[in-house]
């Protein structure tokens, strides 16, 4: 057993700490010089995921080519960062693509960045309702973890499937990546509804019209509907439209409290990549005439183009329609 996690944020210590739970050793590679001692030196990583301790069978380095042995490697960056980083590793490894986002630019999804940047690598997606810090903790967690090829994603789900760790297979790759990606976007959505004092039914419609946003652009990018409304989908939607402990519902309360989305976003050490994706996703959900509403909205917040009032009464005087 030799994985190796690349991205030393929230979700990627956390991913080292599951996978180093029953005594595997697993090496972490971090940006950052400061992450990487403190994750050899006192087996903690105060920066992203303060307060959890760390097995101390995980090393951590900052030199990629430490990565060359590993036999499986976690990919937990930034989705924006992801080309560069999967650019940069060892050829023809498995790898498990764990950011949820759109590339800016290409519009690619992650697995389809990662298939140009490593032709050679098996490639799987693991995503789903988790925040880091209760994973870590060794709470109850389901994730999807999605593979085409099907005897890949039973090997790996035995692979890190740990007792309060839970992955259920799936081929369907783009329908677990569009779940991740959309639900951050919708997030956002869902914490303005909070800062700006809607009320719980304005969160429960946007949840549940974000899930029809979600569903008509997953079916026109050839998801499934049973992976939109699984974990990756409609569970990771239901858990970070709910909770200030997600980034992206943090970052959309504060618009909610009429902060400009700059000086949010300046700044920031985390990653809310619903900020990012938003753009993005506006962009390929009309290039391909899927109606996006609530995603529409929120880029007009995030790019400052509307008054949060004119953008509120401009979703809810769109016309009657049939559910
Ligand atoms: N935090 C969670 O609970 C969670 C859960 C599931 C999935 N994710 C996803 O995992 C991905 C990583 O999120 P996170 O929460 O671990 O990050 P984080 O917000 O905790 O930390 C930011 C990360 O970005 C990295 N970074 C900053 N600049 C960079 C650069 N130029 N190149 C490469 N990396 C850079 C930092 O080193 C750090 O690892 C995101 O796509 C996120 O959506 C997060
Ligand atoms: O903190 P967020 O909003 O990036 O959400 C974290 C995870 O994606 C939840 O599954």
């Amino acid at each position: 057993m030799k994985a190796g996690v690349i991205g030393a944020g929230a979700w990627g210590t956390a991913l080292a700490q599951t996978l180093a739970s029953q005594g595997e050793h697993v090496r972490l590679w971090a940006l950052e010089p400061d992450v990487v001692s403190a994750v050899n030196e006192d087996h903690l990583n105060p920066l992203y995921l303060p307060n959890i301790p760390l097995s101390p069978t995980v090393d951590a380095t900052g030199d990629m080519a430490d990565m060359a042995d590993r036999d499986l490697l976690l990919i937990v960056c930034p989705a924006q960062h992801l080309r560069t980083i999967v650019t940069g590793l060892p050829a023809g490894l498995p790898l498990v693509l764990c950011s949820k986002g759109i590339e800016a630019g290409s519009g690619l999804l992650m697995s389809e960045v990662a298939r140009q940047a490593q032709p050679r690598s098996p490639i799987g997606v693991l995503s789903g309702p988790t925040f880091a810090h209760e994973v870590a903790r060794g709470l109850p967690t389901a994730i999807t973890l999605a593979c085409e090829d099907a005897e890949l994603a039973d090997r790996i789900a035995a692979r890190v499937a740990r007792p309060a760790f839970r992955p259920y297979v799936s081929d369907d790759v783009v329908g677990a990546e569009i779940g991740g990606a959309v639900k951050n976007v919708l997030a956002i959505a869902c914490g303005v509804a909070e800062g700006a004092g809607l009320g719980l039914n304005a969160r429960a419609s946007l949840i549940s019209r974000g899930f029809a946003e979600m569903t008509r652009f997953g079916l026109a990018r050839g998801a499934r509907v049973e992976t939109l409304s699984g974990l990756s989908g409609l569970g990771d939607l239901v858990l970070t439209c709910s909770s200030t402990n997600s980034r992206n519902f943090s970052l959309g309360k504060g618009l909610g409290e009429g902060k400009p989305a700059g000086e949010l976003l300046a700044n920031r050490r985390t990653v809310a990549e619903g900020a990012f994706t938003a753009p993005v996703l506006r962009e390929a959900a009309r290039a391909a005439s899927v109606e996006m509403p609530v995603v529409e909205a929120v880029c007009a917040l995030l790019e400052d183009a509307a008054p949060l009032g004119a953008v509120i009464d401009a979703l809810l005087a769109r016309p009657l329609r049939p559910e």
